[in-house]
């Protein structure tokens, strides 16, 4: 089972993250979008990947931008191994995957669906030939796009689309500790993603992984995998 932690913005949180069990770490490289507060300068995101890749830990980056052109330049620079697609007002097409293969060839393309009724397994069946991951999420607000929002959703909707579409499916919205168990035993997914409930969140948008939630949430989600076979 992948555990997925966002959202990390300093060296030494997302280095005790990843000893806590995180397979993936996702970040915000510095762009045009999402929380001001999350956004991580470019150096820093160098030096994280580099003891990323040290541990054979994956980074996500996240997109909040809707420019495209600001996303593949990011790709380029990065060259992380995974690019999350979550803003509001743009969601990948093939022409975009193309794209990122042609700047960032080792780079996966996930998109964040929006789960609010059923109309997202259909959006999720869509997005399915042209990625290589579909992120499941809650919350829609205009500013930091899809996600962030602590809250979970339908979980019969997310299970139907496990089932429905070839891609692997991460699990987020609204996951921590107390819940990942349920979530990966009703949804079955390849992934879980945890931001709100294990982190420690401050006055202005600052907020810092809480490790022992983190560890709680990777060593829950692991048993529960393992109890169902998968
Ligand atoms: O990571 C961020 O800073 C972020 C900001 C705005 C939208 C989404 C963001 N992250 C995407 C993620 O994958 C989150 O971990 C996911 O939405 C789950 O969040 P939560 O419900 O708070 O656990």
């Amino acid at each position: 089972m992948i555990k997925q932690l966002y959202s990390l913005i300093q060296f030494d949180e997302a280095v005790k993250t990843m000893e806590a069990g995180a397979d993936n770490i996702g970040l915000v490289p510095m762009q045009n979008g999402g929380v001001p507060a999350h956004r991580v300068p470019l150096e820093r995101v160098y030096k994280i990947h580099d003891e990323a890749k040290k541990r054979g830990v994956k980074l996500v980056a996240i997109m909040l931008t809707n420019d495209p052109e600001e996303m593949l330049q990011l790709a380029e620079k990065v060259q992380p191994e995974i690019l999350h697609v979550a803003g509001d007002g743009y969601a990948a097409t093939p022409e975009f995957a193309k794209r990122l293969k042609e700047v960032a060839p080792d780079t996966a393309l996930m998109q964040a669906v929006l789960v609010d009724n059923e109309t997202a397994i259909d959006r999720a069946k869509k997005f399915a030939p042209f990625v290589d991951y579909i992120l499941l999420d809650s919350g829609l607000a205009p500013d930091t796009g899809i996600g962030a929002s602590g809250k979970t959703h339908d979980w019969n909707i997310d299970a139907k689309i496990v089932e429905s579409v070839d891609v692997p499916v991460i699990e987020a919205g609204g996951l921590g500790p107390d819940n990942v168990a349920d979530a990966i035993k009703k949804i079955k997914p390849y992934g879980v993603d945890s931001l709100t409930k294990t982190s420690i969140k401050y006055e202005g948008g600052n907020m810092e992984k809480d490790i022992e939630k983190v560890r709680l949430f990777c060593e829950r989600a692991d048993e529960a995998a393992k109890e169902i076979g998968l």
